[in-house]
């Protein structure tokens, strides 16, 4: 069936049902791109001292977006990290725009709502979500100053790309602000179930927030299937009803005269330049530093993340002392290394995850280790870029088991760092690495003996093997780099554009037949 919305373009563009009205800027800025996510690259940090210092920001977001915009020279509008702050730290070749925030927006907007309330329902609900009406109107708050933000700082026409949960409703904000430009918005975590998303009290803006973008990015084609389901449901508009494909066969939203386009589009790195600087003199003879500083072991297991419940930590730290008391694994041997960059510690459930974590640890190594030889090394603080290259080039086997992730950088970094095709992936089947890394050790996080087998396969696997898989991981990760993510999302993007006035011909579309949100979703 093919069917037109009965909404109007004004109807998408003029009201807003979440109480704030944005204010239109003054003049339009200068910048012909603009980046908007929660975080600037960098993270403002002030010493006892009072002396200022900068540095860069944790998790994949900014390790993604951070060549991109060096390639595209643009503005960047996001938040420094600390209450009260409107510096903007000087960024060669990026126009740099601070949004402050408040104590209480940090932890109303940060902490409580896109911490406490999205993160865990997006992924999978491993911990309890919490919806606080407070906490909903300082997101509303907090999305409508970084829409202002980026209204002012878009030249006429310019492309505004917003990221990430954080900031779900500011393309429909920007656009009341600014019909000219356009906008596009990614999800870096993964888009929920039909199920779970139904349980957010505030779905139906959060769906309607997004449908002001022209194209809306998810990781995996089974986020965009469900956003799909979820505009038709929830915001009553028709859509297109065949599947989604990676970077192709795109999904379509008719909200009015616009057609908004909904597709897959999986992040990657800066592969060729962790290959080359993976292979330098100086990166080797620290790689070689590590082993020798941990006494030799035969084999070195690593997990790198920022320390949350979603990467499974606790999961591989259980199987590995499942795997040293089934004598699987040698402690005389073998050595693992925990890498956990500090994250949200202020929020109750990763306060409560880290002690799990430590105690796992303490217990491991009061039962397998030696004096000066812990079984486990691990480090609750950021490591420097070079020191993590190095560390994944020791590496004889890379842990990656989260419960859920949007992608996981972490598994693609230690692939690139990888030339001479040594070391094994252990990889879990819930990230959105898993649908590219076919070759790794893949497994279910939540079967424990599955968990065991993937580790034990990796370190016992003969070097023809090894070889043979980490070939094909690199073929993957080499030819599918984050310029390719950005050229895909940003050429849809124009794309979209260009396309308006044809209005998709032929795409078939279909509408809701029953009353929008009136019932509870039936999944796909
Ligand atoms: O800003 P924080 O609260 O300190 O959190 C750091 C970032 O974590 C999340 O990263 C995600 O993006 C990665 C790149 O797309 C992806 O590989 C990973 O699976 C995601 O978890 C978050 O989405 C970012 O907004 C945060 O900045
Ligand atoms: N101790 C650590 C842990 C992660 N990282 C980096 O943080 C990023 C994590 O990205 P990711 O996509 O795996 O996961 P998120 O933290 O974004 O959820 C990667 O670029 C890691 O190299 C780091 O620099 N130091």
């Amino acid at each position: 069936m093919t069917s037109q919305s009965s909404d109007s373009e004004s109807d998408v563009t003029s009201a807003t049902d979440d109480g704030t009205t944005p204010v239109p800027p003054r003049s339009p800025g200068t910048a012909e791109f603009v980046v908007v996510a929660n975080r600037l690259p960098v993270d403002k940090e002030v010493l006892p001292d009072g002396t200022v210092r900068w540095k860069r920001s944790p998790g994949g977001l900014v390790t993604a977006l951070e060549p991109i915009l060096r390639e595209h020279t643009g503005a960047w509008v996001g938040w420094s990290g600390i209450a009260d702050s409107d510096d903007n730290p000087d960024i060669e070749g990026v126009e740099i725009r601070a949004v402050p925030l408040s104590t209480q927006e940090i932890a109303e907007y940060y902490e409580g709502f896109s911490n406490a309330t999205l993160w865990p329902l997006y992924h999978d609900v491993i911990v309890k979500p919490e919806y606080h009406r407070e906490w909903w109107n300082a997101y509303v708050e907090v999305n409508r100053r970084f829409a202002e933000a980026a209204a002012e700082t878009a030249a006429e026409n310019a492309i505004v790309w917003v990221q990430d949960y954080q900031l779900q409703l500011v393309p429909k904000m920007l656009r009341m602000l600014r019909p000219d430009l356009r906008i596009g918005f990614f999800l870096h975590i993964p888009f929920p179930p039909v199920e779970l998303f139904m349980q957010m009290p505030w779905r139906t803006e959060i769906v309607e927030g997004l449908l002001g973008a022209d194209l809306i990015g998810f990781h995996l084609p089974g986020g965009a299937q469900n956003f799909l389901f979820l505009a038709r449901r929830l915001a009553g508009q028709a859509t297109s009803k065949g599947t989604v494909g990676v970077r192709s066969r795109f999904g379509v939203v008719q909200v009015g005269f616009r057609s908004v386009r909904v597709g897959a589009f999986p992040i990657s790195i800066d592969s060729g330049e962790l290959d080359t600087k993976s292979k330098s003199k100086e990166i080797r003879k620290r790689a070689a530093e590590i082993r020798s500083e941990l006494g030799d072991p035969e084999t070195i297991l690593l997990g790198v993340d920022r320390l949350d419940y979603t990467k499974g930590i606790d999961v591989r730290l259980k199987a590995l002392s499942e795997l040293l008391a089934e004598k699987r694994i040698d402690p005389a041997k073998t050595v693992m290394i925990q890498l956990a960059t500090p994250s949200r510690e202020r929020v109750d459930s990763y306060v409560r995850m880290r002690a799990g974590i430590e105690q796992l640890v303490g217990n491991i190594n009061g039962t397998y280790g030696t004096v000066g030889h812990p079984v486990v090394e691990y480090l609750h603080r950021p490591v420097p870029r070079e020191d993590l290259i190095a560390f994944f080039v020791a590496a004889d086997v890379m842990l990656v088991t989260p419960l859920r992730d949007g992608m996981n950088l972490v598994a693609k970094e230690y692939v690139a760092c990888r030339s001479d095709l040594g070391g094994g992936l252990v990889l879990s089947e819930f990230t959105g690495a898993a649908a590219e890394l076919r070759s790794a050790y893949q497994a279910n996080p939540y079967d424990l003996d599955g968990v065991k087998d993937a580790i034990e396969a990796a370190v016992q696997q003969s070097p023809h093997e090894g070889r043979r898989r980490m070939r094909a991981l690199r073929r993957q990760v080499l030819t599918h780099d984050v310029s390719k993510w950005a050229e895909s999302f940003l050429g849809t993007l124009a794309a979209t554009h260009e396309t308006r006035a044809s209005a998709d011909r032929g795409v078939q579309l279909v509408a809701e037949t029953t009353t929008p949100a009136a019932d509870t979703a039936d999944g796909e």
